[in-house]
């Protein structure tokens, strides 16, 4: 658990699942927290924004598509401690969206399948949440 009176540290993150089934992942870039692990495309929902309008506004960011709250299913949620704060990062499964998929952030990014995914290291938060995935594909 937490520490009493950690910051707490809202997320929203989608897990992006093509024709095939594959889900797109992207690579933290160097110099920041995490650096080189592959994480879910998404980041912090700003004060008073709602999650899902926090998440089109991410993945119009990071990654150059339109999407809207109608594109987003609740999938599940991580609550994590890391050493300086507490994530709580909400977790939506999207397979509709338009505009072509680029890095606009610049960070790498794969379509990976499931199997790949379990390999694949990524935040100790996500990892959870592949099992949850899983089921869904
Ligand atoms: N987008 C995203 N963030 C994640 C995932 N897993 C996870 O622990 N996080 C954490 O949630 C936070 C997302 O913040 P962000 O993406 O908006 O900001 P950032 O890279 O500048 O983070 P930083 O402030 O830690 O450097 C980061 O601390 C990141 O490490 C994930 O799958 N997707």
């Amino acid at each position: 658990m937490g520490a009493p009176g950690q910051r707490r540290v809202w997320v929203v993150a989608a897990a992006l699942i093509d024709a095939d089934s594959r889900v797109l992942v992207a690579q933290r870039p160097a110099g920041k927290s995490l650096a080189g692990l592959w994480e879910f495309p998404g980041g912090k929902i700003e004060p008073g924004e709602a999650p899902e309008a926090a998440l089109v506004r991410e993945l119009q960011e990071e990654l150059g598509i339109d999407t809207s709250i109608a594109c987003f299913a609740p999938l599940t949620f991580a609550s994590h401690a890391y050493p300086d704060f507490h994530l709580v990062m909400l977790l939506y499964a999207c397979r509709k969206w338009s505009g072509q998929i680029r890095s606009a952030e610049g960070q790498a990014v794969r379509w990976v399948r499931l199997p790949e995914l379990y390999r694949l290291p990524m935040p100790p938060a996500d990892v959870p949440l592949v099992g949850m995935l899983q089921a869904l594909l």
